[in-house]
């Protein structure tokens, strides 16, 4: 598709979809619980309906109309040995936590995704998940999909994780739920908490002492109402797109506010980017907020160490904003972009070095000299079927003279399937 470029101006309010990591995790301790859990402003992007095509496949009835989700949870024991296998598609989230629930199960699965996640790597929760009891296999060990796993009684176990994830705390957590004692795990760094949070939700207990989370098995959830906030992942590319396109000014409304997410509006923060925060509220579930950006003049910011597991996904956005900042932006600590849906260090630097930017790669993240003018001479960007490269080029289009041609736009519905209309909104 041809992108909009040079942009005069981007204006308006917009309510970005549902939290990505929410919606996985209603639609999945949903469907553990006993009784009907309903999700609402649930994020229908393809990722989120892998999982739910899934939990169906697991003998769970799960009825989905736009952006409500009704799931009528299954409770202890309820989950049935699927017929079919496990389809992930583009879902590294899917792939992970489902191997957590698949883990306490006493039947067998197979679990399959697209070329993308057969690149990535699931040793990290397949070698837990075995430390507890359950039989995984798959291609070098158990480290890549097709997955087989066989489940049954597991053993709690207490796990260090080597990498800051998300996705291999809840793994182990929600395996945790199927054992008979207490299952921690420690992780370098804090990593998203929505598991937590949510197993607290539907009931459960969760116990945070520092970087270390433990859970008490077995435990018994149940089902209840979920709102789900707007995902600040996808309102990053749109404050960003403020901060950068010449006379903006966009309001975000309801956007997920939660401290282990928020790192992008520190690093908009520290830049200087002109940035408005409003109506914080429900922070006992899952904070939400409202937030204005406007044009702004940007300094150059170094970004690692804790901040980087609060902004992983924002990564490919942030490169962008480095090149409209003066001085040089460093990015360290972050070679997870290595095993994310691309190589996110290639990719960015890649396609941003087709419009001009001043970005070399580094063994764990990036080094974005600015203040550049992106320029083009017809240039044909690429997604790489990565959602977030491709959105982010398409707001990288909006400052770009000349004309840009982006390969692979589906993508986008990964995460944010109504990305390009409310980018047309705001023209
Ligand atoms: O738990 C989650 O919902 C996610 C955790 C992060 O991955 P890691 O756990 O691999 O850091 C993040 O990149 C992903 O988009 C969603
Ligand atoms: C890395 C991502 O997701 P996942 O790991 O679920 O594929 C992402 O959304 O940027």
């Amino acid at each position: 598709m041809q992108l909009p470029t040079n942009v005069s101006a981007l204006r308006g309010a917009i309510e970005v979809p549902g939290d990505k990591s929410v919606s996985h995790r209603a639609v999945m301790l949903g469907a553990l619980a006993s009784g009907r859990t309903v999700i609402e402003h649930f994020l229908p992007g393809a990722d989120c309906l892998s999982t739910i095509d899934c939990f169906r496949k697991l003998g769970v009835d799960i009825r989905q109309d736009g952006t409500t989700v009704v799931v009528e949870g299954v409770g202890p024991g309820g989950l049935r040995e699927p017929a079919a296998v496990l389809d992930v598609g583009n879902s590294g989230t899917t792939a992970r936590l489902l191997l957590g629930i698949l883990a306490g199960q006493p039947f067998h699965a197979c679990l399959v995704g697209d070329e993308s996640i057969a690149r990535r790597p699931m040793g990290r929760v397949t070698k837990p998940l075995c430390e507890m009891g359950a039989h995984i296999d798959g291609r070098e060990g158990g480290n890549y999909t097709p997955l087989s796993v066989r489940g049954g009684a597991l053993r709690p176990i207490h796990y260090a994780s080597p990498v800051a994830s998300a996705q291999v705390k809840s793994a182990v957590l929600l395996a945790g739920l199927f054992t008979d004692g207490v299952t921690s795990v420690t992780e370098p760094h804090r990593s998203r908490d929505h598991t937590e949070r949510m197993i607290r939700l539907f009931g459960g207990g969760v116990d945070v002492a520092g970087f270390t989370v433990s859970i008490a098995g077995p435990q018994r959830l149940e089902g209840t109402r979920v709102y789900v906030p707007g995902d600040i992942s996808s309102a990053a590319f749109f404050l960003v797109a403020g901060a950068i396109v010449p006379n903006s000014e966009i309001t975000l409304k309801n956007v997920g506010f939660n401290p282990t997410r928020t790192g992008i509006l520190d690093v908009l923060a520290q830049m200087g980017a002109d940035l408005a925060i409003d109506n914080v509220r429900n922070e006992e579930t899952e904070p939400v907020a409202d937030i204005t950006v406007r044009t702004s003049t940007l300094r150059a910011v170094d970004i690692g160490g804790d901040l980087i597991p609060r902004l992983i996904d924002e990564i490919p956005i942030i490169a962008l904003l480095a090149t409209q900042a003066e001085g040089t932006t460093v990015i360290r600590d972050a070679a997870e972009l290595k095993v994310k849906e691309t190589n996110r260090i290639d990719t960015v630097v890649a396609e941003l070095k087709k419009l001009g930017a001043d970005i070399e790669a580094t063994d764990d993240g990036m080094i974005i000299r600015g203040k550049t003018p992106l320029v083009a001479d017809d240039a044909v960007v690429d997604s790489h079927g990565d959602h977030r490269i491709g959105m982010m080029l398409a707001i990288a289009a909006c400052i770009t003279k000349g004309r840009v041609r982006l390969n692979r736009k589906e993508a986008v519905a990964v995460s944010y399937p109504t990305f390009f209309a409310d980018l047309r909104s705001l023209l």
